[in-house]
């Protein structure tokens, strides 16, 4: 349905977004997934034809959009990260407002703010200003916003961010209900790897403008089996103990965090033993060493070296 090809984005020196290859089929719900600044909201306006890239193409049924957009802004529905939203109109004057712009009239517009008011979950709020929204309520209102004229693919950048769990929860069963019963295909961007994990079907993994990553959930879980990933949990960690973990050649990876440390090893060291007398060593307790069962977190720090949250 939709390609990007080696697309990239150049902002005077720095490129935000360098040789991009993605497909999206219909019926899918993608994630791209990324820390802040990996490139997700350029590649988006790119690939929604809001901003030109500097080299690459967008192919919309093996046309290109860049020089002609409209049947892609067709059936396109662009939920952006900022709030776009008439704080003084009521949820229903926002939505018939918008309808408006996608040239919705008369009987068919009522229906559809219905409608859309309905899958939101507002509709008893209809008639409030959205100055008197939770932030998640007015995620919501934008999300509905996108939906108001049907679209055949929703872009959804990174809409659950700065909101209350109650609210999140409705918005990735609602991404979820509208790719299932509307067949709606959704492509969807996120630092939460852990929503992306629930929710889409393949995934493609950026950082620093690059793709480092793609595929099914599966697939990319599998960039990890030839290691596995330990969590050690103990009271007080001291430099020794780390020191011994950073020089041991048997592991891959050691990442720090206040009470914890995640190391990587391959996937036949018993690395068991070896911690115990590192421990025994440094003069530590142990509270508790366990495999983790691999996560998408777990696959960006084995690529990247970070944590995929700030
Ligand atoms: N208009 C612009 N002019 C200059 N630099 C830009 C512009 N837009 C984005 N950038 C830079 O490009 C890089 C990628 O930004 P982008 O917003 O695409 O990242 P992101 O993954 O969407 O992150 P976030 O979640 O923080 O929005 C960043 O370093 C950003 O500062």
């Amino acid at each position: 349905m939709l390609e990007l090809v080696d697309l990239s984005k150049k902002f005077k020196h720095m490129y935000a977004v360098k040789n991009l290859n993605m497909f999206i089929e219909k019926g899918e719900i993608i994630g791209l997934l990324g820390p802040n600044g990996a490139g997700k909201s350029t590649a988006i306006s790119m690939l929604s034809s809001l901003i030109e890239p500097t080299e690459g193409d967008v192919r919309f049924h093996n046309k290109s959009i860049i020089k002609n957009p409209a049947p892609l802004r067709k059936i396109i529905g662009v939920v952006p990260q900022e709030i776009a939203l008439y704080e003084d109109l009521t949820a229903e004057e926002n939505l018939q407002f918008f309808g408006k712009i996608y040239r919705l009239k008369g009987q068919l517009l009522k229906r559809k703010v219905d409608e859309v008011l309905e899958q939101i979950g507002l509709t008893d709020r209809r008639r409030d200003i959205v100055k008197t929204f939770s932030g998640g309520m007015k995620r919501r209102l934008n999300i509905g916003v996108a939906m108001l004229h049907e679209p055949e693919l929703i872009i959804m950048d990174e809409p659950t961010v700065g909101i209350d769990p109650q609210s999140r929860n409705y918005i990735l069963e609602t991404v979820k209900r509208l790719n299932q019963e509307k067949q709606m295909t959704v492509l969807y961007t996120s630092h939460y790897m852990e929503e992306v994990e629930y929710l889409c079907d393949r995934i493609y993994i950026m950082d620093k403008g690059n793709m480092i990553a793609s595929g099914t959930k599966d697939e990319i879980k599998r960039i990890l089996s030839a290691e596995k990933t330990i969590l050690i949990q103990a009271e007080l960690l001291n430099d020794t103990f780390i020191n011994f973990l950073h020089e041991n050649p048997t592991i891959n990876r050691v990442i720090k965090e206040e009470k914890e440390i995640t190391i990587m090893v391959p996937k036949e060291i018993n690395i068991f033993p070896i911690l115990v007398k590192m421990a025994e060593d440094a003069k530590i307790e142990l509270n508790s060493v366990d495999i983790k069962i691999p996560t998408l977190e777990d696959v960006f720090l084995h690529l990247t070296g970070r944590a995929l949250r700030d």
